[in-house]
């Protein structure tokens, strides 16, 4: 593909295709089978792209859990550019495909009309595609099916057991994921009863959850969660891209700034909000909760869909359309702050340290300090064997 890539509201591609232009959401639906048919150990397919961010751990974290066993970062000042690195990965993944060498990767607009009204885009919710010529496929944008089994080697420490086995269906809120010997049949009962409910109820239920993530400031009846919509406005409103990037560094500038830390009144300015927190909540509304996180209970507990956690939410293909977004945001901030062409770390601020929040990611030492040098592991320049990182070129 020539010249720049240029990415479209997943929205527009949709109302395109109800228009009848179907071509272009065709294409990125057969783009999306095509990786996830690819076998786990090619770098384009799917599994191995999806495996990158949490599960299955390597290096230090493959049964440490003071390490983070996956690539991505987060509670630090990499998370906006690691997660930039990653769409565009697997946006050239998916150009491999033959016939969609000119796909590019949509974002799902979370602060548009359309979702405020009417939640996720259609198009992810729908378990089967037929295609123009009649073919019908499982719908790669609803489930990702496991080619191959993970298995959690923290298990049964610090929280959960996340093992997914061969021919596991990545799944939202409210359905429950937690697919280990010791969850399987509490899960098994859990899914039989939001089936019961029928699959048009299940998606209206998982869109008035994300509505209201978005929309109200009490979310399940604790206050302060959620005014997501809020927070996706404020962060852009963040001074540095230190406190901008991440909920460690921000935490800390509250603290210094308003005497106040996260997650408190995020949605009230002049506190600073990081691009991470509302991300954070779009995870949760999607996925579930956080298992362990005695705060929530929701309408229906024990939902824990696999966008609800870091080790697991790559492998639902929600994931990057929500990621494309927060990068649109991160390029909001950077035009509005002229840090289009560098960005600016706050050496050694909290949020600047490898043990900061998660843990170091695979190769990295603890206690490392990370800078624009910073490598974005595992990934490249373009054709280069030169490490990705933060610096704009
Ligand atoms: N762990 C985050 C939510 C979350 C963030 C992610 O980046 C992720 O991949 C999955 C889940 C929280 O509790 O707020």
């Amino acid at each position: 593909m020539a010249g720049p890539r240029v990415r479209h509201n997943f929205r527009d591609l949709q109302d395109e295709y109800d228009k009848g232009n179907k071509k272009p959401l065709e294409t990125l639906i057969r783009a999306f089978k095509g990786i996830q048919e690819l076998p786990p150990h090619d770098h384009n397919s799917f599994f191995f792209l999806a495996g990158l961010h949490g599960e299955p751990f390597r290096g230090a974290g493959w049964g440490n859990a003071s390490w983070w066993g996956g690539y991505c970062n987060h509670g630090n000042v990499l998370f906006p550019t690691w997660h930039r690195a990653y769409c565009f990965a697997l946006e050239s993944a998916l150009q491999s495909i033959p016939g969609c060498e000119d796909v590019t990767l949509p974002y799902w607009n979370e602060i548009e009309e359309n979702t405020l009204e009417r939640g996720i885009p259609e198009t992810f919710l729908k378990k089967k595609w037929t295609f123009e010529d009649g073919g019908v496929i499982d719908n790669p944008l609803y489930s990702y099916t496991f080619q191959k089994k993970i298995t959690d080697n923290l298990n049964p420490f610090p929280d959960a057991d996340y093992s997914k086995g061969y021919g596991y269906k990545t799944c939202r809120y409210p359905y429950s994921g937690l697919v280990g010997p010791a969850d399987k049949k509490k899960t098994e009962e859990h899914n039989a009863k939001i089936n019961a409910l029928g699959h048009d109820k299940v998606n209206e239920i998982l869109n008035e959850n994300v509505q209201s993530w978005l929309l109200h400031t009490d979310v399940d009846g604790v206050e302060g969660r959620g005014g997501v919509l809020e927070k996706y406005f404020n962060c852009l409103k963040a001074p540095n891209y230190t406190v901008f990037s991440n909920t460690t560094s921000a935490t800390q500038w509250n603290e210094d700034h308003f005497n106040v830390g996260l997650p408190a009144p995020a949605t009230v300015s002049p506190h600073v909000v990081p691009l991470e927190s509302p991300h954070n909540d779009m995870h949760l509304a999607v996925g579930g909760y956080e298992i362990g996180d005695a705060n929530f209970d929701g309408e229906y507990p024990g939902a824990n869909g696999d966008m609800g956690e870091n080790d697991t939410a790559g492998f639902d293909p929600i994931f990057y359309f929500h990621h494309c977004f927060i990068d649109a945001m991160f390029w909001q901030w950077q035009k509005k702050h002229g840090e289009v062409k560098q960005l600016h770390i706050i050496p050694q601020y909290p949020g600047t340290n490898s043990v900061d929040n998660q843990g170091p990611t695979p190769g990295t030492p603890g206690g490392a300090w990370l800078n624009l040098h910073t490598p974005l592991d595992p990934f490249k320049f373009p054709g280069t064997n030169k490490p990705m990182t933060s610096k704009v070129r």
